[in-house]
């Protein structure tokens, strides 16, 4: 698979504090792969985000040391109005997100693809496709500021979504939604996946991450304690020693092993609990 994101041994500092918030982080991000990245409060998450977007160095100073390549550019070759198009970024809070400049959704949603100067005839079917796509036609009128928590979180994510980037990066899109919106929301990004887009998602809810994600970061303190395929990190005995959740699943499987239930795999996604005891428990089958 083609690289689109390369960190080659990146640091960096924030202009305020003497501390490296991240140190020597080399990561090698696939076209098309839906990576998450977990670890605990102040780990480093949101700044990695930061600089995977380009924010860090184009917009937050500081010292930032090692290479960012993204799709075979270094990351600061790169003109801002380049970067826009070719990465969305959907805050963890969707009030940051919403302009406050335009008085219903419709024209929030089109509002990105206006500043790029995309022509009134091309911005319509675009926007209602967006609008289907994350089931908000029925919002079109009001005014953003008006909506829910969750409502507004499907706005903000539907105006990334019209713009058509590459790679979305997500800082924790659950933080404000009820299982429900959750739910949909998930499915909206499943369905960027399925077109091929690259997802980066920071996400606590490690259901969630194991569900949907084929690729795994482990934060620990600003470094990379361990990455890769998603099963294999959260099998990885450094997982464990980082004090971070598992899936519901893993941790009654765990729980399970531990007071002697033989497994067979460690499962981590639901569908997977009948399986992973199937000859160690006699009748626990799903059929
Ligand atoms: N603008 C800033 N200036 C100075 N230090 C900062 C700034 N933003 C974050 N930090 C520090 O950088 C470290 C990493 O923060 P970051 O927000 O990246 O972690 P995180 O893993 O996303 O945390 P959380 O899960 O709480 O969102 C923390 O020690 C934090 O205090």
């Amino acid at each position: 698979m083609t690289s689109i994101i390369q960190l080659k041994n990146v640091s960096y500092r924030y202009p305020v504090g003497d501390e490296w918030v991240l140190k020597h982080i080399t990561v090698d991000i696939k076209k098309g792969s839906f990576v998450s990245i977990v670890g605990n409060n102040g780990s480093g998450k949101t700044t990695l985000c930061n600089i995977i977007r380009g924010f860090i160095p184009h917009f937050h100073k500081g010292e930032l040391d090692g290479t960012v390549i993204l799709d075979g550019k270094d990351m600061n070759d790169y003109e801002l109005g380049q970067l826009s198009e070719k990465i969305g970024y959907v805050f963890q809070n969707p009030f940051t997100q919403i302009s406050g400049v335009k008085e219903t959704v419709f024209e929030e949603v089109a509002y990105g693809l206006e500043n790029l100067g995309v022509p009134v005839e091309e911005i319509y079917p675009r926007v209602e496709e967006v609008l289907t796509l994350v089931n908000i036609q029925d919002l079109r009128e009001k005014n953003p500021f008006e909506l829910s928590g969750g409502q507004r979180q499907r706005v903000a994510l539907a105006s990334i979504i019209v713009m058509d980037p590459e790679i979305l990066v997500i800082d924790e899109p659950s933080s404000q939604l009820d299982p429900i919106g959750t739910d949909q929301v998930f499915e909206i990004i499943r369905l960027m996946k399925e077109k091929g887009k690259t997802i980066i998602l920071v996400e606590h809810k490690m259901d969630l991450v194991a569900e949907h994600s084929d690729t795994l970061i482990l934060l620990d303190e600003g470094v990379i304690l361990v990455q890769g395929e998603t099963r294999k990190v959260l099998s990885d005995p450094l997982y464990a020693s980082a004090n971070v959740q598992y899936p519901h699943v893993t941790e009654v499987a765990l729980e399970l092993q531990k007071a002697g239930v033989p497994l067979e795999f460690l499962p981590i996604k639901y569908a997977e609990i009948m399986t992973c005891f199937k000859t160690s428990v006699g009748g626990l089958t799903d059929d």
